[in-house]
C-alpha cells in the first residue's frame, strides 16, 4: 500500500518555508490507518524483544503510540507538554523544526530495569525525540529504539539520537 500518497503536503505551515506533512488525510482512511498500525506493529515485533512500555509525545505520538502499545501487549506512556501532567514529572527542554518547547513525563512512569520503545508521528530536526530519549534514560530504563512514520532526512535528525535501532515508514 502506497501509504505516502495519503499523506497531504501544506507548505507554509505553521510559519513561512515550511512544508507541513499533514497525517490527517492517513488517518481519516480506515485501509492507510489500519495498514500503518499494523505495519508499524510487525515491524517492532520483528525488530525488538520484549518491549516493556511504549512512550508516546503529545500529541501525534499518542494517535500512533496507543495503537501499538495495545499490539505489542505493553503499556502507554504519555510525554506531554508543560502543565498538563497531574502528578509530579520531570522535565526537559528541546528544539523543534519551528520553535522551542519543554517535555515533561510522571516521574514514577518509568523505572530501571523497564524496557522502552519511543513512537512518534515523524522525526524532523530530531529535538522532540532526543528530549524524549533523555527523559526516559534518567529513569535508568532500557530505551531499545525508535519507531516513526516519517523521518525527514536531510534535517540530521537520527544524528541526534542515542546509538538505537529506528524503524521509520515512509521518508521524505
Ligand atoms: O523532530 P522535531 O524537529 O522535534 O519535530 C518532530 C515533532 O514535531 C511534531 O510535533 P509538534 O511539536 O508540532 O506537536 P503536535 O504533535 O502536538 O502537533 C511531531 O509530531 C513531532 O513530535
Ligand atoms: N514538516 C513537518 N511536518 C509535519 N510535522 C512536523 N513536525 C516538525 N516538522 C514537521
Amino acid at each position: 500500500m502506497d501509504l505516502k500518497s495519503l499523506i497531504r503536503d501544506i507548505p507554509d505551515f505553521p510559519k513561512p518555508g515550511i512544508l507541513f506533512r499533514d497525517i490527517t488525510t492517513l488517518l481519516r482512511n480506515p485501509d492507510g490507518l489500519r495498514h500503518t498500525v499494523d505495519t508499524l506493529t510487525q515491524q517492532c515485533k520483528d525488530r525488538f524483544d520484549k518491549i516493556d512500555y511504549v512512550v508516546g509525545m503529545e500529541s501525534r505520538g499518542f494517535i500512533f503510540g496507543t495503537p501499538l502499545a495495545y499490539q505489542l501487549g505493553a503499556g502507554f506512556i504519555p510525554v506531554r507538554k508543560p502543565g498538563k501532567l497531574p502528578a509530579a514529572v520531570c522535565r526537559v527542554e528541546y528544539e523543534l523544526e519551528y520553535g522551542v518547547d519543554r517535555l515533561e513525563m510522571h516521574e514514577d512512569a518509568l523505572g530501571e530495569g523497564c524496557r522502552v520503545l519511543i513512537v512518534d508521528d515523524l522525526i524532523a530536526t530530531g529535538g522532540t525525540a532526543a528530549a524524549t530519549a533523555q527523559l526516559v534514560q534518567q529513569t535508568g530504563s532500557e530505551l531499545l529504539g525508535f519507531a516513526f512514520i516519517i523521518e525527514l532526512q536531510g534535517l540530521g535528525g537520527r544524528e541526534k539520537l542515542p546509538d538505537v535501532p529506528i524503524l521509520t515508514l515512509i521518508e521524505y
